[in-house]
């Protein structure tokens, strides 16, 4: 299709788009594997399931601070303590007719059959220990396996590992894990206009701020960046950045992908392999490229700042984590009432920089795609569909930055 009969063709869903991503991104999965030591971990994705090799708790122990008996045999006289048990102690068999004190955490002993919180109890001159409430078989007992018991799978293939799935691995005892390696990401900025921060800014150019956010956020996501900086508006020197990216996963450009008569990177591209431009029915972000560079997929996002955060939150970052296997790549959402009036319908899907005051979603004042202070004010982007008009108390979606972001 030439880029003439591209631009024609009507706007593609959001839906579509997605769609069209994620089935990419599994035919372009990458399967190697590493392992990696549990404190290496965040942030990646669980290579094969996860089984538990031992049983946990590993044996009976006590849910308290208290003294341990044996109930079946109990007449309700006081009794008399013939040991303590600390946590990381092995106690010995609990003598017939007595109890042990006894630690949260600390093993039962064998023959003990409840646990009686030291609040509840009364020592006794003599040492001996009194019980002041009924008691009930098995209370304050944490029971062998109770969480997990030996082979059972506690997570499965495709997991991403945050700080939780860390946490339950490690009570498991696993001290490295198998991760599908991590996605090297070339980022590239297009655009004569840009200059790094830092340096002083000459007559109509502009902060190069994309960079920063992808860089930052690709990192969150677990993936080895490869900054290959600004891409001059210049063919031949963007043929030699393309040409020495080296070996790459996925590169991924801002900029340059409307209609622009200096888009040296489509051209370069073109040249190289092939790409397509999509024009989404999604407000930011309307001009989206995907194609292949020399076989390596290329996602190009639209420069403007606010159409790069939602292009790569929504659309780039379900694409890469399904190139890991990640099987569930949408971000948690609900819905809540609007805050706003929403007069004009829009023949794109808006995503609105949000945030939550007093149960209701409340909109940035300049929705702008060039403002990205649009959303370091706000907590997540609120959806509103093509052709409706939501008004104040009407049920909308919001989805929060929190569930973009890693
Ligand atoms: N005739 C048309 N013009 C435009 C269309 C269209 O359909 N027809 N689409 C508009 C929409 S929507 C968007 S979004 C932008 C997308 O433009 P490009 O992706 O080609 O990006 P540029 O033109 O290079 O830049 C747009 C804007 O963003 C600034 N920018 C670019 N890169 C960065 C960066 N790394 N950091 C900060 N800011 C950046 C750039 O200076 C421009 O202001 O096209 C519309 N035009
Ligand atoms: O859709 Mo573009 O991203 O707004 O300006």
């Amino acid at each position: 299709m030439t880029a003439v009969a591209e631009l024609a063709r009507p706007l593609m869903p959001v839906e579509e788009a997605l769609e069209r991503l994620l089935a990419l991104a599994e035919k372009a999965p990458i399967t190697e594997t590493e392992h990696v030591a549990l404190a290496e971990a965040e942030g990646r994705v669980l290579a094969h399931e996860l089984v538990a090799g031992l049983d946990l708790p590993p044996w009976p122990n006590s849910a308290m601070d208290g003294y341990a008996l044996c109930l079946a045999d109990w007449q309700g006289e006081p009794l008399r303590v013939t040991q303590r048990i600390f946590a990381g102690h092995a106690p010995q068999p609990l003598e017939p007719g007595t109890c042990a004190r006894i630690f949260t955490g600390a093993p039962l002993p064998e023959g003990a059959d409840c646990v009686e919180m030291q609040e509840n109890t009364e020592v006794l001159a003599d040492g001996r220990v009194r019980f002041l409430e009924p008691l009930a078989l098995s209370q304050n007992v944490r029971p062998k396996g109770q969480e997990t018991r030996v082979g059972e799978s506690v997570m499965s293939a495709g997991t991403r590992l945050g700080p939780i799935q860390l946490g339950l691995a490690a009570t498991l005892g696993f001290g490295t894990l198998e991760v599908r390696r991590q996605p090297r990401v070339a980022v590239l900025s297009t655009g004569d206009e840009l200059v790094e921060p830092g340096l002083p800014l000459g007559p109509g150019q502009i902060y190069n701020s994309n960079r920063r956010l992808l860089v930052s956020w690709l990192q969150r996501l677990g993936c080895r960046v490869v900054d290959a900086g600004i891409l001059p508006d210049d063919l031949e020197r963007t043929r030699q950045c393309l040409g020495g990216l080296g070996d790459v996963d996925l590169i991924l450009s801002t900029g340059g992908v409307s209609v622009g008569e200096a888009d040296f990177l489509g051209l370069a591209l073109r040249e190289a392999g092939e790409l397509a431009l999509w024009k989404l029915a999604i407000k930011p972000g309307k001009p989206l490229t995907f194609g292949h560079y020399q076989g390596v997929p290329v996602i190009g996002l639209p420069g403007n700042p606010a159409s790069t955060l939602v292009t790569f939150g929504l659309l780039t970052r379900p694409y890469l984590l399904r190139r890991l296997g990640v099987g569930n790549v949408a971000p948690l959402s609900f819905s809540v009432p609007a805050g706003f009036d929403w007069p004009k319908a829009g023949t794109r899907r808006e995503y609105l920089r949000a945030r939550i005051e007093e149960g209701r979603v409340r909109i940035y004042k300049n929705q702008s795609s060039g403002v990205l202070r649009s959303a370091a004010w706000a907590d997540g982007v609120v959806e509103v569909l093509e052709g409706s008009t939501p008004r104040q108390g009407d049920a909308v979606r919001f989805i929060p930055f929190s569930e973009l972001l890693g």
